[in-house]
């Protein structure tokens, strides 16, 4: 089969992947597929016991998680897909179905049961082909099949179960780990599709593909069966799922609750709804704990009543108890087991909400609370004016501030702020492309240098040289022991204005987003001046979608830019050949910034 005639019959469609997963995304994109992300709303709560095998319970899942987005985008986005992917993944082991772990016991109960035992891997994919019809009719196809891989792993011991476990990478996987990354090193074997481990089959999806686009008449044959490879490698009917669903766009509507004005909302719409209006509610209960420091607290002394908490942390009583409540309603916080009036962390609060916890996002969130939520607050003039709220809100503080918080101490904050959001996000970016052949590197704007110590960790072969204003580099020390790595050495200056490092690779983490158009062009044309043909350009943004339908992070990020603007990764693509970078590589992380690897020609 030739793979790429395959996926190019998809070119002109409007394909849409219904799942969240940046690993599914990954696949699909390196395979030169073009879609946009919906990711689906499905809640992954089928009964286990109603299924006699334990792939029909991933398929059903997949099945449901592609049809809610193919039924949903009709009315809420206003355009029909041609064509919707939806995926599950699962692990099979003693007959027990091992799905994402909620908590670290849970991931310590799955990776435990599947120490030195050989496990199954299935994934269900579902696709959806829409026919839009003259009379507002969608019909939806549905194709549904599996893959099975089988994996072995080592045995084993309880101090790498935790390692793996602390490192946090199981959280969000099926099984409680990822095959791709670390949980590699768990692993003796496998025998079958590698990426059908990682969430997606792709060598069974082409398949598949070729026999709708390319063998209609088999395709039409097996109308009633899941088309499923099978370990002989024959393709055989399985399990009839190919079904015609007629759906009319008013009982759509009905269904959904945007129909007539006596039906009934729908659940699923007005949870969605309750979630966006409460979204602020969320974070600035948030926000306050972090600010009086009650993860702090709660670590450092587990199992405190609210009475105790409020003494600690000099608040009222009521009002502490309704802010750990709402914490805990959250997943923020959690009762003491039995001992309701008590109160502990949950695990995503020691990881990222502890103030010193190695992937602390503290100093980001004050950042939010204090800079960005007045700008937000000021989000109707900004919308009105069309100009940037940053002045009416420095103004506002600067009227309002004690004396005691100098422009030395809000420098200091933002640093804490960038500082924080970079170490949660440095590794990601490190590690995103093979970066050996370059022996220094230039991290521009690189404000403490936490970016820098995480290249210099990944790349042993590289020093950095971090290259920010001499404010910045005057106070870094706050954040990071000076000589704490060598190959980590600083130079202060202003981009736009000096002569910038010389480097064989330059580095622009979270810069390009917010400079004016003009400022974006000298520094680009600084950085081509100064890189010789062969150096490297890697830049890590959010990087939109192509129709600019998200990430929603991108586009909320955007309402509080000063200057600068959101773009996808084909817009920075062009603005970077404008500048003689050629663009080798990009990829979403799965953390919270992307990357983009561009190479001088
Ligand atoms: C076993 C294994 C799973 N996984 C991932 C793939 C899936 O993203 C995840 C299983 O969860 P799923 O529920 O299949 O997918 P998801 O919640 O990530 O995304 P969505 O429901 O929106 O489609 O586990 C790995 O990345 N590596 C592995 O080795």
């Amino acid at each position: 089969m030739v793979l790429n005639p395959v996926i190019s019959k998809l070119a002109g469609k409007l394909v849409v992947l219904a799942s969240a997963s940046p690993r599914r995304q990954e696949i699909l994109r390196n395979a030169g597929l073009r879609f946009e992300v919906v990711p689906s709303w499905f809640k992954e709560t089928l009964d286990k016991g109603l299924f006699k095998a334990p792939y029909e319970y991933a398929v059903e899942t997949a099945k449901q998680k592609a049809l809610e987005v193919a039924r949903r985008m009709p009315f809420k986005h206003l355009k029909t897909p041609d064509i919707v992917i939806g995926a599950d993944t699962i692990v099979t082991v003693n007959s027990m179905i091992l799905e994402k772990p909620v908590d670290k016991q849970d991931a310590y109960r799955m990776l435990s049961s599947l120490s030195g035992k050989e496990h199954s891997v299935f994934t269900g994919v579902a696709i959806v082909l829409c026919h839009e019809k003259d009379n507002q009719e969608v019909d939806y196809q549905m194709i549904a099949f599996y893959e099975e891989t089988k994996v072995k792993f080592a045995d084993l011991s309880e101090d790498m179960l935790w390692e793996y476990i602390n490192s946090g990478e199981p959280m969000d996987k099926a099984g409680g780990y990822g095959i791709q990354a670390l949980g590699g090193m768990l692993v003796e074997y496998v025998h079958g599709d590698f990426l059908n481990v990682v969430g997606f089959p792709l060598n069974h999806f082409c398949k598949q593909l070729d026999i709708i686009y390319n063998h209609s008449s088999s395709f039409a044959v097996e109308k009633k069966g899941i088309m499923s490879k099978h370990n002989d490698g024959e393709f055989k009917s399985q399990n009839c799922e190919n079904v015609i669903i007629q759906l009319n766009r008013q009982q759509e509507g009905e269904q959904s609750g945007t129909g007539t004005r006596d039906s009934k909302p729908n659940k699923q719409d007005l949870e969605r709804i309750c979630e966006l209006m409460d979204g602020f509610k969320a974070s600035k209960a948030l926000f306050t704990a972090s600010r009086f420091c009650v993860f702090d607290l709660l670590h450092n002394k587990p199992g405190l009543d609210a009475a105790r908490v409020a003494e600690e942390i000099k608040a009222s009583v009521k009002g502490t108890e309704c802010l750990l409540e709402a914490c805990v309603s959250l997943g923020l916080s959690r009762h003491k087991k039995k001992e309701e009036s008590l109160f502990e962390n949950t695990d995503l609060a020691t990881s990222f909400l502890r103030s010193d916890a190695p992937f602390s996002l503290h100093g980001y969130i004050r950042h939010c609370n204090e800079t960005l939520w007045p700008l937000f607050s000021h989000l109707e003039s900004a919308v009105h004016e069309g100009v940037s709220q940053h002045e009416k809100v420095k103004r506002h503080k600067e009227r309002c501030q004690d004396s005691v918080c100098s422009s030395q101490e809000l420098k200091l904050r933002f640093m804490s702020g960038m500082h924080s959001f970079a170490k949660v996000t440095a590794a990601a970016v490190a590690t995103a492309f093979d970066l050996s052949r370059f022996k220094t590197a230039c991290d521009l704007g690189g404000c403490t240098g936490a970016m820098a110590y995480e290249f210099t960790k990944a790349h042993p072969g590289m020093s950095v040289t971090v290259f920010d204003l001499p404010a910045v580099i005057e106070m870094r020390e706050h954040f990071l022991p000076a000589n704490s790595d060598k190959k980590v050495s600083f130079v202060a200056g202003d981009f736009l204005k000096e002569d910038l490092p010389k480097a064989d690779l330059y580095i622009l983490a979270r810069v390009l987003h917010d400079l004016t158009d003009e400022k974006l062009h000298i520094l680009l044309r600084k950085i081509a001046e100064s890189a010789s043909p062969g150096c490297g350009l890697l830049l890590s943004e959010i990087f939109l979608d192509d129709d600019r339908g998200g990430p929603s992070r991108g586009l909320l990020q955007a309402l509080s830019l000063s200057e600068g603007k959101q773009r996808s990764a084909s817009e920075y693509r062009l603005l970077l050949e404008r500048h003689g970078f050629i663009t080798a590589h990009f990829r979403h992380t799965g953390n919270l910034l992307d990357a983009m690897l561009s190479v001088k020609a």
